[in-house]
């Protein structure tokens, strides 16, 4: 007997700021997949915009979203968009938009069964299987699970084992690496769909945004009822770019405050008030740390490798004997006392500060990290505290923090980007070489290509080699001093050319004859990533370290 299909419906949450018709692409790619399993039929496709409280840059209000996503799913006759999330009044749980939607679903269901039931009250033979409910995404949401504090373990636990997953490819990330780096995610990787988009579309409501702010045509991008939309209420604009600016997003201030995360309900009050500044400044290794804020004061002022007494006044009024020294690129600080194990972690990576904090007392939560989210040359940290004034309390409070100080991180721990790479990934290098004007034998040459870079750096001078059987490469530079470049057997160019820090990435801007023409530089673990921008095309290559 053929087994009957279980009814399906699609949720993607997000945004959606505005929809794009790679959006859109979502559900039919997930559609398409889901048939394909031979065990689903997809009855409905949902989207559910965000509400206004999300407090992400630059997003408009949720009338307009909600107006362009319907405008938009007018051509489809089986996604529908819905409002519910958007007009909460604070942001809400994805988890929670879920229990909402698969409530009515099954409200339905039982209406429509309970005309099929038998003399005992169950679903007769002919009522359908009971609909299931799924959340739909593009691959870099996977990666979201991993950002502490930004999901509470439980609502994971109930988007990918109760309800599941459909993940859509997205550039080059790879969100069977998602699965398998999270416990949760694998112990339920037959309930996570894995879609892989052959037609790569990298269309992104970010890009979209920044092209409209530019008076770039979007035509085929989003649809265009969309775009007479966004010129009718003039909404993608450099005012509507700024809107929460400076925020922390609502799911981070919110999940680091849940009762389960062990917070002080009293201080937790007060922290959420705070608004401190954090001013670093520094001069070799000797360090100054201050943080400012109406509560309380804390600075520390230290050298790196020297022990000192360090008074806790105001924060848990210990005493310590503290050492902060340098491991690799992290400042690390062992602080004796009291409390075994207390001590602190900063380290770099991307665009993020990392603090981790540890100490017997916050042995509950032994690897809570700190996102110190980093604007170019401004950060907006977030701030875990520990204040253990009741030893059986641990405090995490998340404060926001603008740093004021031209010293960016980096300048405290620049990366250290010495080494042997070898070329791992190289996407869209064609297209790269295309818009360099670089002829078609030679690209075809230049993609089927190994390439390995030997880095060698001195502080702020650097020399990096690129080696290839085809043709070698050097480059040497020292950051922060402009200096012209040929690009002798590349496209051959003159460019003057800036190397600059901006966190822990190095970013060159090389003016010439193209527009927008540049690269990035930066470490995640033992690959390195270089991004290679001109005019419009950014291609990305990720090198690994070679041992
Ligand atoms: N080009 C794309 N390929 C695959 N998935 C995508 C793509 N664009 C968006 N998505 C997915 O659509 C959902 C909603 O996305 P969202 O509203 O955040 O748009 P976005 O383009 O990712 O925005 P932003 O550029 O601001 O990050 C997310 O799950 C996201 O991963
Ligand atoms: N803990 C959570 O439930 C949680 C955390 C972060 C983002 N989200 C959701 O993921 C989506 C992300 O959208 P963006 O990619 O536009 O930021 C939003 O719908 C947001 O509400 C959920």
């Amino acid at each position: 007997m053929a087994t009957r299909r279980i009814p399906l419906v699609l949720l993607a949450c997000g945004s959606f700021n505005p929809i794009t018709n790679q959006h859109m692409r979502l559900f039919e790619l997930a559609r398409d997949h889901m048939h394909s399993t031979g065990q689903y039929q997809v009855v409905g496709g949902i989207v559910s915009p965000v509400s206004d409280g999300y407090g992400k840059q630059g997003l408009v209000l949720a009338q307009h979203r909600i107006a362009m996503a319907k405008l938009a799913l007018q051509s489809s006759d089986w996604v529908t968009v819905d409002e519910w999330e958007s007009q909460q009044a604070d942001w809400t749980e994805t988890v929670v938009t879920m229990r909402n939607h698969y409530g009515r679903i099954l409200k339905e269901y039982e209406r429509s069964t309970g005309e099929n039931k038998d003399s005992s009250g169950n679903p007769s033979p002919l009522s359908s299987p009971c609909p299931q409910l799924k959340l739909l995404c593009g691959a870099d949401f996977l990666d979201t699970f991993q950002v502490p504090d930004l999901w509470l373990d439980d609502h994971v636990e109930e988007v990918a084992g109760h309800f599941g997953l459909i993940c859509v490819s997205r550039g080059g990330l790879h969100p069977e690496q998602a699965v398998a780096a999270s416990d949760t995610l694998s112990r339920h990787s037959h309930n996570i769909f894995l879609v892989r988009e052959w037609v790569r579309n990298e269309t992104s409501a970010t890009e979209v945004r920044r092209a409209l702010r530019r008076g770039l045509s979007v035509k085929y991008l989003i649809p265009d009822s969309v775009i007479e939309y966004i010129h009718q209420h003039n909404l993608y604009t450099e005012d509507s770019e700024r809107r929460n600016k400076g925020t922390v997003l609502r799911p981070l201030a919110k999940q680091a405050t849940q009762p389960g995360k062990n917070v002080n309900v009293a201080v937790r009050k007060i922290a959420t008030l705070l608004k401190p500044d954090k001013d670093i400044s520094h001069d070799g290794d000797h360090i100054v740390i201050k943080t400012l804020s109406t509560f309380k004061n804390y600075n520390m002022d230290f050298h790196v490798g020297k022990e000192f007494e360090e008074d806790l006044s105001g924060v848990d009024d210990r005493k310590c004997m503290t050492t902060i020294s340098w491991d690799g690129d992290k400042l690390v600080c062992v602080q004796k006392g009291e409390i075994e194990g207390r001590g602190w972690t900063h380290w770099v990576d991307g665009d993020e500060l990392h603090l981790q904090l540890g100490s017997q007392l916050s042995n509950l939560l032994a690897h809570s990290l700190l996102l110190l989210l980093a604007l170019r040359f401004s950060v907006l940290p977030l701030f875990v505290h520990s204040q253990p004034a009741n030893p059986c309390i641990y405090l995490q409070a998340l404060i926001i923090l603008h740093t004021q100080t031209s010293a960016s991180p980096a300048a405290i721990m620049p990366a250290d980007f010495s080494g042997k790479w070898i070329l791992e990934s190289n996407d869209i290098f064609e297209e790269y070489l295309k818009v360099l004007d670089i002829d078609f034998a030679t690209r075809k040459i230049a993609i089927s290509l190994s390439q390995t870079k030997v880095i060698s750096q001195d502080e702020d001078k650097f020399t990096v080699k690129t080696l290839s059987t085809f043709r070698n490469y050097e480059l040497s530079f020292t950051v922060g001093v402009e200096f012209d470049e040929h690009t002798k057997g590349l496209d051959n160019r003159n460019i003057k050319c800036l190397v600059t820090w901006e966190g822990d990435k190095l970013v060159c801007t090389q003016k010439g004859e193209k527009a927008n023409r540049g690269w990035k530089h930066w470490i995640e673990g033992d690959k390195l990533f270089l991004e290679l921008t001109c005019e419009d095309v950014v291609c990305v290559q990720v090198f690994k370290r070679k041992a």
